[in-house]
């Protein structure tokens, strides 16, 4: 941590743009807008692209930024210093991952995953075992079948530590050791837990991690990807991937493919240097709080509000679990009318969302949403379900992004 510290919410509640009228419930998706991001942005523009043109790769550091705010993302996912690599998006960098953990366990045939994990994890494995053709198998069950099932056959356990859709958690240090007893190297998307809790990738020996900036840590739409690999693993693991960017010397133009060192080579093509600026300005946030005191404060957001829910509204049936090891930082209900229910919600300010067939979710994110919200939200939620507002014809009609 750099600088002074500075106390979750009641510091950092008014670096944020929030709308007037607004009570922003969906940081699990879309973080909310920091207010230096538009200066820095504008600055990176006008003095760096506009001024530097083509130097500013040098002069502004545009080639090694991938590098350093992936090392100010590892204070936030408990890595070591230069585990980590930006770049790309969230799919890419699991290709990318799932493609190295398999290459570390060449005999074993079974990738094991559970079907809540975030359908573009599942796609891109998919993908990935049709390109290599070497007959993989990719097995889901059900999460809480998920431990039970590791066994010497399976190649590699690839999972989100948190459920987008329930919110549910794996024990992320128990199933890695577990895991590791049986030589299955492990990838872990961290989409719904980086900057959402303390993550401890270093502690539990984790093989390989990807995640995105867009949500929790609120880099703004599209901001890139990272990827993290064990410093075991960094030098032999293979970037699948091979763009000129993770080559030992991209600038001597050779023909053939020379995997740089390290993290390095993970690497693909040109940064996304503006979108990357934007993140930067939302890290300079989280380089000044304490994850432990996000977490203390979005659990305690959490109970606020799934309790005021169940008082308020017996017909919502909380599928988030309720033990707070169990869960991160969204709560989720399920309810047949969920989706309509979701649009006279947002209708009139409390912005969540659904997931189908029947979730909706609301996610706590403390830098910016205090108890107060919560308890408005709450009765703005008991008058649109209590009050079957939701049954209005104008809140039936599917939006294509949900
Ligand atoms: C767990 C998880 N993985 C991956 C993604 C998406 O990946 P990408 O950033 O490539 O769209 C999401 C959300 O969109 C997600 O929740
Ligand atoms: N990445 C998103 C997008 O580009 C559009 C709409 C939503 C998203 C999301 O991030 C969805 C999110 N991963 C989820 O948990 O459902």
């Amino acid at each position: 941590m750099t600088e002074t510290r500075l106390r979750v919410y009641d510091d950092t509640r008014a670096l944020f743009h929030l709308p007037e009228g607004v009570i922003y419930l969906d940081g699990n998706s879309l973080g909310a807008l920091p207010l230096g991001v538009a200066e820095k942005v504008d600055r990176v523009i006008r003095r760096e692209w506009g001024d530097e043109l083509i130097r500013a790769w040098n002069t502004a550091g545009w080639y090694v930024q991938p590098r350093n705010v992936g090392n100010r993302i590892a204070r936030l996912i408990g890595a070591e210093a230069d585990t980590v690599m930006m770049g790309d998006t969230l799919s890419l960098k699991a290709y990318q991952a799932l493609a190295a953990a398999l290459d570390i366990n060449p005999e074993r045939k079974v990738v094991l995953s559970d079907t809540g994990n975030f359908p573009t994890d599942l796609y891109m494995a998919e993908g990935l075992i049709a390109t290599l053709g070497r007959g993989h198998e990719l097995r889901l069950l059900a999460p809480e079948a998920v431990e039970a099932a590791l066994s010497d056959e399976i190649a590699v356990l690839y999972l989100t530590e948190v459920d987008y859709r329930t919110g549910r958690r794996h024990d992320m240090a128990k199933l890695t050791a577990k895991a590791h007893a049986l030589d299955i190297v492990t990838v872990w998307d961290l989409a719904h837990s980086a900057g959402a809790l303390p993550v401890d990738l270093a502690g539990v020996g984790a093989d390989f991690a990807a995640g995105c900036t867009y949500k929790y840590l609120n880099g703004g739409p599209g901001a890139p990807a990272f990827l993290y690999v064990a410093p075991r693993h960094a030098n032999r693991a293979r970037a699948a991937l091979s763009g000129w960017m993770g080559h030992a010397k991209p600038f001597a133009f050779d023909l053939g493919y020379v995997p740089a060192g390290g993290v390095e080579r993970m690497r693909v093509g040109t940064p996304p240097v503006l979108a990357m600026a934007a993140l930067e300005a939302s890290l300079d946030i989280w380089d000044r709080v304490e994850l432990s005191e996000v977490r203390a404060r979005s659990l305690n957001l959490g109970d606020l509000l799934i309790a005021e829910v169940e008082r308020r509204c017996p017909q919502l049936r909380l599928v988030t679990p309720r033990a707070h090891e169990m869960r991160g930082s969204q709560v989720s209900f399920a309810f047949a009318g969920g989706y309509a229910a979701m649009q006279a919600l947002i209708a009139r300010g409390v912005i969540g969302d659904f997931r189908a067939p029947d979730i909706m979710r609301f996610g706590l994110t403390p830098l910016y949403i205090g108890e107060d919200e919560v308890m408005k939200a709450a009765e703005i939620i008991e008058e649109v379900i209590v009050g079957e507002v939701w049954r209005r014809p104008e809140y039936q009609v599917v939006n294509a992004v949900t």
